[in-house]
């Protein structure tokens, strides 16, 4: 069960909102999609979701085009709610269970599951508005994924949740995932991606700018992060050879340096001038990545 793009191109008028957009998304597989605003992730959910036709291209799945009249194959979370507010969340979701093809009964067996897993097993009779933001997100997600849908698309999951509730949707995602489905995961949080997916690819002006496995995306991005802690006034590093950025922090400083030999020439550079805490290199981050690449092609 393999989610492809071939080639997808959509244009709007004179506009090009994704172009030529090829990707492989395999069952059990949470693939990170991410991008600025503007950047074409929601019209390319269209696209999957045959709510928009592509200009040209292919989207296909297990081999053969969508069939939109299996209405239980697809999963989508939007990042804006969705929900009726004066429906209580058993209507709601008997009435959304049902345009998903579901009978009653397994509509409410699913629903049981889904709110005793998020701890709220109360909501059954609440309307929609009576719940909190978070608590909303919960029943959202709940919509998504009662049908069990082979593909999953996720747009800011997390958006409104506590940190506790992040752990638990976390763990919910991971679950439907290694059950075999194919998950598609945006978020403009990269701490949440580099987390959860393997692959992914982020989108500029709709098309790749990165594009592969997250552990060479990072490797072959070169640079690396240096963290010190001490006592000494470290801003003569910022115009150091090597060093690309300078963040001051409350304990040190954080640099991103060119390479490993960098690391050694800061080394030698900062002995004997006070106390070091600290003196960490460390890969560069998924945001790290993302601000490089996406800032780079707005300069
Ligand atoms: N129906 C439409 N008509 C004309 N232009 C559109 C239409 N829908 C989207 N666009 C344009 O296509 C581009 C991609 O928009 P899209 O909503 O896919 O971005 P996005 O990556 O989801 O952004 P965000 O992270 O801000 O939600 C934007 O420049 C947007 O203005």
């Amino acid at each position: 069960m393999t989610l492809v793009l071939k080639e997808v191109t959509k244009r709007f008028q004179e506009h090009t909102a994704v172009d030529r957009l090829s990707l492989e998304i395999p069952e059990k597989e949470m693939f990170g999609f991410l991008g600025g605003n503007g950047a074409g992730k929601t019209t390319t959910f269209r696209m999957i979701l045959g709510l928009l036709d592509s200009t040209e291209g292919e989207i296909s799945w297990n081999g053969e085009s969508i069939d939109y009249d299996k209405s239980h194959l697809i999963g989508y979370l939007p990042e804006e709610r969705g929900l009726y507010p004066k429906l209580t969340v058993k209507e709601q979701l008997v009435y959304l269970g049902k345009l998903r093809g579901m009978k009653k009964h397994a509509i409410l067996t699913e629903l049981e599951y889904w709110l005793e897993r998020f701890k709220v097993p109360e909501y059954m009779t609440k309307k929609v508005e009576e719940l909190s933001k978070g608590n909303q997100q919960k029943i959202q997600f709940i919509s998504a994924v009662i049908h069990k849908p082979e593909l999953l698309i996720l747009d800011e999951p997390f958006s409104g949740l506590d940190p506790v509730n992040v752990e638990m949707m976390k763990e919910a995602v991971i679950d439907l995932k290694d059950q075999g489905t194919s998950i598609v995961f945006s978020s403009h949080q990269m701490h949440h991606v580099e987390q959860l997916c393997e692959n992914l690819c982020i989108l500029q002006k709709g098309s790749p700018v990165v594009h592969g496995a997250l552990k060479d995306i990072k490797r072959s991005f070169g640079k690396k992060n240096l963290i010190i802690h001490g006592d000494i006034d470290f801003s003569f590093l910022k115009d150091f050879q090597g060093v690309t950025s300078y963040q001051k922090g409350a304990q040190g400083c954080k640099l991103q340096i060119d390479n490993e030999q960098v690391f050694q020439d800061i080394l030698s550079a900062i002995q004997g001038k006070g106390f070091i805490r600290k003196f960490d290199l460390e890969e560069p981050s998924l945001n790290d990545i993302f601000i490089a690449k996406v800032g780079a092609s707005y300069e």
